[in-house]
Parts: structure tokens; C-alpha cells; sequence
């Protein structure tokens, strides 16, 4: 040591590693890799990822069918539960983040969605109105995110998908691709939604805009599997030299000199080590970095380490026996995460055959399924969670009670909805995003509604798109270093949540059983019933069922101006901290209205070009 670099690989065991780098990334997940092959494309900028998954290629993650396989896979995935929820019965919920090279994009259900144009433009205005945070900011990134491999036009013309290639890309080793066989029900659910007042169906999943629509799955093509961060941004620079990423490491601090970051301490554990004479394992290792470090370890991790390395609320720092070395109030706070509800009916005359129900109660079209795909890989098992679904604004929701709600909020004493003792910044933050909000409910440019279009007789996953509640994710102070940082969505801490959700759950119901164009198909209503109806009722019923996550933590390293609460600037630099950055969902300063990947990929893209060439515009 040092060795020279000679090619690129993957380090199995620490001593494998340089001792310096130009940029160490923590974490080889959606972000991290994105950016990592972004860095080392020049072929001279040295690059270490440090992940504490492993690299595997498994089936469990390739499958595409089902969109399940690698997050039902505990191998693949931490081991943390939140703590229990006050206004959900106390019930706790299991915490999904990948632990594996690929992070999320290796276990998610490949759902390949945006938010709308507002969603990003609400970003920017927390610094000015001019920032390159928007819309127009993101969409060179979106397309630069994603290679869009378009449907086959005989597939498309039977389901009548539309889609428009001008909102998307065709560079990157990421593939949005599509299933080659749609059931001929999703179109059916697809054209019900003509049936409600108000709703809009835009060109494309890319286009910004809410709506019934079509989008595509993260999916390669050629090979029908999963595409992802690591066989889009790691397999194919496999041969850089100047790219290393070490496996079975577990990033424990970013190490500072002052407040300048030098580099990052890890562990590795004898289980990932695959020396036989790997002694030292427990020992942390150090690697520096000559000009950054980035902090890449997604939204639950990502404050937990900035948290373990000084930087973050003072008292909880004190409580845990770290020293303070910037005082940033604001991290592990902004907790978010979709909630996800349950409302499920039935059509009792659906009688159009192939329905996604033929893959579980029809054994002639199981058999065929699996020949097709057996002899080409075609058929309904390259269907991921599907392609078809809705994404609407509150107005569309709920005519009535729309603007009533958004005023409630607006009126609201924000700061009493948050944790007590919570930073003053951290509540003017919080006071700014809910005051958008507001805004954003009497509008139909933000959508709050979504559910997926199955193809099936039976419907019941919706999810809340914003969701007002704030929850906190930080370490343990009892165990530090050993412990899984401690999760708490806070869900329905803000009560105007459960006024949403039961407009959410209101539509729901009102679009299926009350809809001109489902009467024909005599749909019932299975949970929760027609006793079901009081605000009070709905309030119960919310208690019993909601969850408060659909996978997608973010807002824990918010991107907001210091006096906001934030954790980064426009540039991704942590306050107060040089040489350091964060670049994940954590960044997220209020979650888009959509499945949050696509999202951080055009993040880790814009990152990247931030960090190679510096801000545009000063931004
Ligand atoms: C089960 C599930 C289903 C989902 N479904 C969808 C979907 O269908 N569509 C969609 O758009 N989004 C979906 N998402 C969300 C999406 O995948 C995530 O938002 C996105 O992948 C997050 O990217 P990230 O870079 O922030 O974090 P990640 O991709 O999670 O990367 C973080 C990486 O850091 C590593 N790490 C953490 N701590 C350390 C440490 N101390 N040392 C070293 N490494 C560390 C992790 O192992 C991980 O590889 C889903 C997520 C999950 C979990």
C-alpha cells in the first residue's frame, strides 16, 4: 500500500482499497452509483464507493415479475422497525431500505414515474424564484436519468397506451422500459376514470402534469430484467480503473478536520469479508478524500451518519455522547414518506378475459404465461406492479371540501403540529412547505390521489401523495454505533392528514361505486363498508388501517435555505461543512407526488454536473 490502480473492481477486503481518493461516495445505492459513474467517466477522477451491501445477482432482484421478489428477500434488505405509531394504535411498521450494490433501484417495484412540474417548482421557491431547482432545472436531468425504450406499437395500439418520447432520453444505461403484453382490463380502468368529473389524461408519464396515465417500468428490454443503478451505472464501467467500490462496508463516520471533511471511516464485518485471514474486521479502516466526500446512504441512513460524525441537532448529539461539531438542527427532521390506504372494491361482472385475476385463478392462462415466457420471456410475467395509473388533485378529489381544507391549513399554528422543543428553523421550514401546500390544494397542478390500475376485478392500494405530517429519524442515543437509527413517521400528527385521507378514501369510493362507466360492471364495496361514512367514522377507520410508508423515505437532509431548517444548499453542500455533500432522497424537501426513484436519479444527475462544473447561474 498504495497500490497502483489497475482495474476497476470491486474490493472485497478493506486493505484492498487506495488510501485517498479524489471522492469517496457513502453508499452504492440509486444516487450513489449514479453520480460515481458520472465522476469516473473522464477516466481520471479517482472514485471509492463504500457500500455495506452486497453485489449480487441474485434472480430475487432481475425478476421483474410481480415488482416484489427483492424486497420480500431479507438478505437484501435493513432490519428496522419504527417505533410504535400514537395515532395508528400504536402500531409499528417495518422500514424498507435495500441493503445491496443498488440500493432501492435493486428491490423496489420498478414503478417508473415523475412528479408534476409543481412539485420540483415548490423546491426551487424555498430559495427564489429563479432557482435552477424546478421543473425546467430537472427535466434535461429526467431525460439524462433514463434510456426510454418504447412500447411495442402492437401492444400499445391494443391497450391504447399513450406516451410521448419527447419527455425522455435514450443515453443512459438506466432503461424505462415496457412489459410486452398488457391485460386488456387495464385499458377498461384506464377509460372509467372518463367517468369522473375533472379528470385530465396528459400525454405521457414524463409530461409534469397529474392525470390517468401510462408509465413505464425500470426494466431493460433485451434482457427483460431489472435495470437499475448497478447494471446502469456500475456493470458497464466495470472496466474503469479509476472506479472502486467496496462491498460489506459500513460507513461509521465522515471524518473532519475542523469542519472540513477528509474522508470516511468504516467497518468491515468478518461476515461480508471473504478473507479467510481477515483478521481486523471489527478495527475501522480510514480512506480519504482529496477533494469531497459524498454522503449517498439514502433517507434513513444518510442523517444517522451525519448525525454520528457531529453534525446535527445539538441535544441529540449531547444525549448521545458525540461531540457537536456543526449544529444543524435540521437533520434527521422532515421526515417523510407516503402513507399508503386501503379501500378495496370489487366488479362482480368483469367478465373481459385476459384480467390480471386469470394469473391467479385461471390454470389454461398460467400455463400459457409461463410458456411464453419460458420460450421468449414474454408475456404477463415481464409485468412488473403495472403500467396504468391515477394521480389527481384534491380539487378533482374533493369539489367540495377542497378549499376548506386548504385554508385550515393555511390557519394552522404549524410549529404546534411538530415535535416539542423543535428548532425555530426547523418550524419556519415546516410553516413555509405547509403554507405551498395550502396553495397546492386549491389547485390541479399538485396531485394528492393515487392508486395503481391493476387489471383485476378487485382494487384497494391508494396513496397519499403529500402528506402534511413530519416525522424524525435519528440515532440511537443508547447505541449509537451498534443501533438502527430510530424511526418515527409521526403519522397523523398533523390531524388535518386524517381530513385528506378521508377525502382520498371519499373519492375512492365515489369513483367506483358512483361512476356511470364501472355501473356496469355491479361493483361492491369490501372495505370498509357503507356504515362507513361520519367524518368520525372515517377518523376510525383511518386509525385501524392507514400505513405510514410506501417505501419512500426522504426530506432528512433537507435542501432548504439554513434559516428554513435545512441541511444543504442549492449546491447539496452540508451548512456549515466543507467538501461535503449529500446527494440521495434525503435531500428531498417535500416528497414529489409520485414514486420517489425516477426523482433521485435526475437528483444524482444533477449532482453530478454540480459537482464536475460547479453551479449554473450561480445555482
Ligand atoms: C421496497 C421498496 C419499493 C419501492 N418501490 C418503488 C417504485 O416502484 N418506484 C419508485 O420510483 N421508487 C420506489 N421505491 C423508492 C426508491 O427505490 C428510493 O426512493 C430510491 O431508490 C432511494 O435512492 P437513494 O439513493 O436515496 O437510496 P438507496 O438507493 O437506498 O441507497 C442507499 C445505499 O446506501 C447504503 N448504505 C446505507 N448506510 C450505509 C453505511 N453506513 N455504509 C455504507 N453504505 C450504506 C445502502 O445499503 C444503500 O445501498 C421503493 C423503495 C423500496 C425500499
Amino acid at each position: 500500500y498504495p497500490r497502483g490502480l489497475s482495474t476497476a473492481r470491486v474490493l472485497a477486503r478493506a486493505q484492498d482499497a487506495e488510501d485517498t481518493y479524489d471522492y469517496v461516495i457513502v453508499g452504492g445505492g440509486t444516487a450513489g452509483l449514479t453520480i460515481a459513474d458520472r465522476l469516473t467517466e473522464d477516466g481520471k477522477t479517482t472514485v471509492l464507493v463504500v457500500e455495506y451491501g452486497e453485489l449480487s445477482s441474485s434472480p430475487l432482484i432481475q425478476t421483474v415479475q410481480g415488482g416484489f421478489m427483492g424486497m420480500s428477500s431479507p438478505q437484501f434488505m435493513y432490519d428496522i422497525t419504527s417505533v410504535p405509531q400514537a395515532n395508528l394504535r400504536n402500531r409499528t411498521t417495518p422500514v424498507l431500505a435495500g441493503k445491496v450494490v443498488g440500493g432501492g433501484s435493486a428491490v423496489n417495484a420498478m414503478m417508473t414515474v415523475r412528479g408534476t412540474a409543481e412539485d420540483y417548482d415548490r423546491w426551487g421557491r424555498f430559495f427564489s424564484n429563479h432557482s435552477e431547482w424546478s421543473w425546467d432545472g430537472l427535466l434535461p436531468y429526467f431525460k439524462r436519468a433514463l434510456h426510454f425504450a418504447p412500447p411495442d406499437a402492437a401492444v400499445a395500439r391494443a391497450a391504447n397506451i399513450t406516451y410521448d418520447a419527447a419527455f425522455w432520453g435514450n443515453t443512459s444505461g438506466v432503461y424505462a422500459g415496457w412489459p410486452s403484453f398488457q391485460f386488456p382490463t387495464t385499458a377498461l380502468h384506464v377509460a372509467a376514470f372518463r367517468g369522473v368529473p375533472g379528470v385530465e389524461f396528459p400525454p405521457d408519464s414524463g409530461a409534469g402534469e397529474p392525470g390517468v396515465y401510462w408509465f413505464p417500468t425500470f426494466m431493460d428490454p433485451h434482457t427483460v430484467a431489472r435495470s437499475y443503478a448497478r447494471t446502469g451505472h456500475y456493470d458497464p464501467a466495470a472496466n474503469r480503473s479509476n472506479y472502486h467500490l467496496l462491498t460489506g462496508a459500513k460507513a461509521t463516520r465522515i471524518l473532519l478536520e475542523g469542519t472540513t471533511a477528509t474522508g470516511v471511516a468504516f467497518v468491515q464485518t468478518p461476515a461480508n469479508a471473504t478473507s479467510s485471514n481477515f483478521t481486523s474486521t471489527a478495527l475501522p479502516t480510514v480512506v480519504r478524500a482529496r477533494k469531497e466526500v459524498v454522503l449517498s446512504a439514502g433517507g434513513i441512513h444518510s442523517p444517522q451518519i451525519l448525525q454520528l460524525s457531529g453534525i446535527g441537532p445539538r441535544k441529540l448529539l449531547a444525549a448521545a455522547n458525540i461531540t457537536a461539531i456543526v449544529d444543524l438542527p435540521g437533520v434527521g427532521m422532515n421526515f417523510q414518506d407516503h402513507p399508503m390506504l386501503t379501500a378495496a372494491f370489487m366488479y362482480q361482472n368483469f367478465s373481459v378475459h385476459p384480467s390480471s385475476d386469470d394469473m391467479f385463478f385461471n390454470a389454461t392462462f398460467q400455463t400459457w404465461a409461463a410458456d411464453v415466457w419460458a420460450v421468449n420471456r414474454t408475456g404477463p410475467f415481464s409485468i412488473a406492479t403495472g403500467n396504468a395509473a391515477a394521480w389527481l388533485p384534491f380539487p378533482v378529489v374533493s369539489p367540495q371540501r377542497h378549499a376548506s381544507v386548504a385554508a385550515a391549513l393555511a390557519a394552522q399554528d404549524h410549529a404546534a403540529q411538530l415535535p416539542a422543543g423543535t428548532d425555530a428553523t426547523v418550524a419556519a421550514g415546516y410553516r413555509a412547505q405547509m403554507l405551498a401546500y395550502a396553495t397546492a390544494l386549491r389547485n390541479n397542478g399538485t396531485a394528492f390521489y393515487n392508486s395503481v390500475l391493476s387489471g383485476g376485478a378487485a382494487s384497494g392500494v391508494l396513496v397519499d401523495l403529500h402528506p402534511l405530517s413530519r416525522g424524525t429519524v435519528h440515532i440511537d442515543t443508547a447505541d449509537p454505533l451498534g443501533a438502527e437509527p430510530v424511526v418515527d413517521y409521526r403519522a397523523l400528527s398533523n390531524p388535518l392528514d386524517v381530513a385528506v385521507i378521508t377525502e382520498l378514501l371519499r373519492f375512492a369510493r365515489s369513483s367506483v361505486m358512483d361512476n356511470p362507466l364501472t355501473a356496469g360492471f355491479a361493483p361492491v364495496e369490501l372495505v370498509p363498508g357503507a356504515n362507513v361514512t361520519s367524518d368520525a367514522d372515517w377518523a376510525e377507520y383511518i386509525a385501524d388501517t392507514v400505513s405510514p410508508t410506501e417505501f419512500h423515505p426522504a426530506g432528512t437532509c433537507a435542501m432548504m435555505p439554513r434559516e428554513l431548517g435545512g441541511v444543504v444548499d442549492e449546491q447539496l453542500r452540508v451548512y456549515g461543512v466543507s467538501n461535503l455533500r449529500v446527494v440521495d432522497a434525503s435531500i428531498i424537501p417535500t416528497l414529489p407526488g409520485a414514486n420517489t426513484c425516477q426523482t433521485v436519479y435526475a437528483i444524482a444527475e444533477k449532482a453530478a454536473d454540480l459537482i464536475r462544473y460547479g453551479p449554473k447561474n450561480g445555482v
